[in-house]
Parts: structure tokens; C-alpha cells; sequence
């Protein structure tokens, strides 16, 4: 069952980068349907216009409800009220959004369906979102980030391979997927060193050249403690107390 995911812009050139690297072979290889659509295809007036000014005053444009509407009713036909059709999240970037997590990005990997609406100047009116959830859609506004763009498509670009690369088979090594900084572990992943082992007077630390696996295994835990907690304070008091207590140190 692979999955389909549907984005509509107004920039649709934007997310030609999809068809590149691993997604787009996931795409050649069948795993991922992904289909790229032109908001402005369901403007029907003669300039296509998208965007009105915002109700109650204020800078800037707001995307309009009527034009989403019959997007993305067209994008999701077939959605959860049809029968078997899976499950199906209409996914929103925001920067207003609950924050997009490696947690966030195994959740959609199991879902069907990925209908992603990208908005631009200020934003989709507020009453799409609504209108979905109210038909039974799984909706989430998600941030990539407490940072402004100018539009969805690079937070929809980023969430897309976060989700894409967790699907099977899109990855070469199942095994590179697992071992990941956010990972459930809830530790940032450590460092990576590769040969030559001398390089311009920094030496490879000599477990690494010790063939014990164990040792190893501890040496790259401390290092992903320590630098947890020189880089994210934040995730160490979120650890789980046995989680820090089953690190068998080596000191
Ligand atoms: N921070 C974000 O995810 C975002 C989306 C659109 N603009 O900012």
C-alpha cells in the first residue's frame, strides 16, 4: 500500500526538488504517490485570484476559503467518507502550528493519504482547516519551527522527506533510520568519524579502533549524552530518569 500524497500551491515549480534524490526515486520505485497541483486551477475569475484583504483590517492578504475549498474538495475526493479510503491528514505548515517532531513525522508516515494545503502572504482563512476537521478529516497545522516564511512550501519540502524517508523502502538501510538524533531514545545521535583515522593532529578516539562492540556502544552513548546536554538541555529534563540511569557509562 504505498502513499499517496497530494500538495497544492501556487507556486507548484517550488516542489519540482521533490522529484529529485531519494523521493523521487521513491517515486520511480512506486513507493510514494505524489501529485503536485496549481491552487490557481480552481480560481475561476479572470486574474485567478486567491487572496482578499483580511476581515477586521490588518497588513497583508489572507488565501480565501471559497478557492481552497473546491481545491481541495477535488484533492481529497475519495477521503474519509469514501469507503476504505484509509486514513487521510490534511496537513497545514504554519508557523501558528503545534511544532512538527521526528514524533510528529513517524505518526503521518502511517498515514494513506498526505494532502498538504501550502499558504502564502498571511495565511489560509481560518475556517478551511475548520470546515475539514468538521467533515471528519484528521487536520494538523504544524510548525517546522518558531520561524516566519513566506509560505508553506519549504516547511512542506521539510516535513515531506522527515515523513518520506521513514517509509519502506524509501531508505537504502532500514538500519540508518533507527540509530537518529530525536530518536526514541530521546538523546541527539553521536558524532561520526570516518577514516582517515590522523586527520591534521586529531586522532579518531582509539575505541573506536578497538573492534569491542560493547565498549563502543557505551563510548557513542556517553558522547550522545554529553552532547545532548551541552546542546539541548531542554531534551535532558525531558528524559525519562530510567533512561539516564540504564546508561552503563564507562567511567
Ligand atoms: N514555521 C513554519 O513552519 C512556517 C510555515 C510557514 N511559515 O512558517
Amino acid at each position: 500500500q504505498r502513499t499517496r500524497i497530494d500538495i497544492v500551491s501556487i507556486f507548484p515549480a517550488f516542489l519540482d526538488v521533490l522529484d529529485l534524490s531519494l523521493i523521487g526515486r521513491a517515486r520511480e520505485d512506486g513507493l510514494i504517490d505524489l501529485r503536485i497541483h496549481d491552487l490557481r486551477d480552481w480560481a475561476h475569475d479572470r486574474h485567478r485570484t486567491v487572496d482578499d484583504t483580511p476581515l477586521g483590517g490588518g497588513a497583508g492578504m489572507v488565501m480565501r476559503p471559497d478557492v481552497w475549498g473546491e481545491a481541495l474538495d477535488a484533492v481529497l475526493a475519495g477521503g474519509p467518507e469514501a469507503p476504505g479510503a484509509g486514513r487521510a491528514v490534511l496537513l497545514i505548515p504554519t508557523p501558528a502550528g503545534e511544532v512538527f517532531t521526528q514524533r510528529t513525522a513517524e505518526d503521518l508516515a502511517r498515514a494513506d493519504r498526505l494532502v498538504v494545503a501550502c499558504g502564502r502572504y498571511e495565511g489560509i482563512d481560518s475556517r478551511v482547516p475548520r470546515h475539514y476537521a468538521a467533515r471528519g478529516f484528521e487536520v494538523r497545522e504544524l510548525s517546522i519551527g518558531d520561524y516566519v516564511l513566506n509560505g508553506g512550501e519549504a516547511a512542506a519540502i521539510v516535513m515531506i522527506e522527515a515523513i518520506a524517508r521513514l517509509l519502506p523502502g524509501v531508505v537504502g538501510n532500514p538500519a540508518s533510520v533507527l540509530e537518529e538524533s530525536h530518536s526514541a531514545a530521546g538523546l541527539l545521535e553521536h558524532e561520526a568519524l570516518t577514516r582517515p583515522v590522523a586527520w591534521r593532529g586529531l586522532d579518531a578516539p582509539e575505541v573506536l579502533l578497538s573492534g569491542d562492540h560493547a565498549r563502543i556502544a557505551r563510548a557513542r552513548r556517553d558522547e550522545a549524552l554529553a552532547r545532548t546536554a551541552a546542546r539541548r538541555p531542554d531534551m535532558i529534563r525531558a528524559l525519562d530518569p530510567a533512561t539516564l540511569d540504564s546508561q552503563d557509562r564507562t567511567t
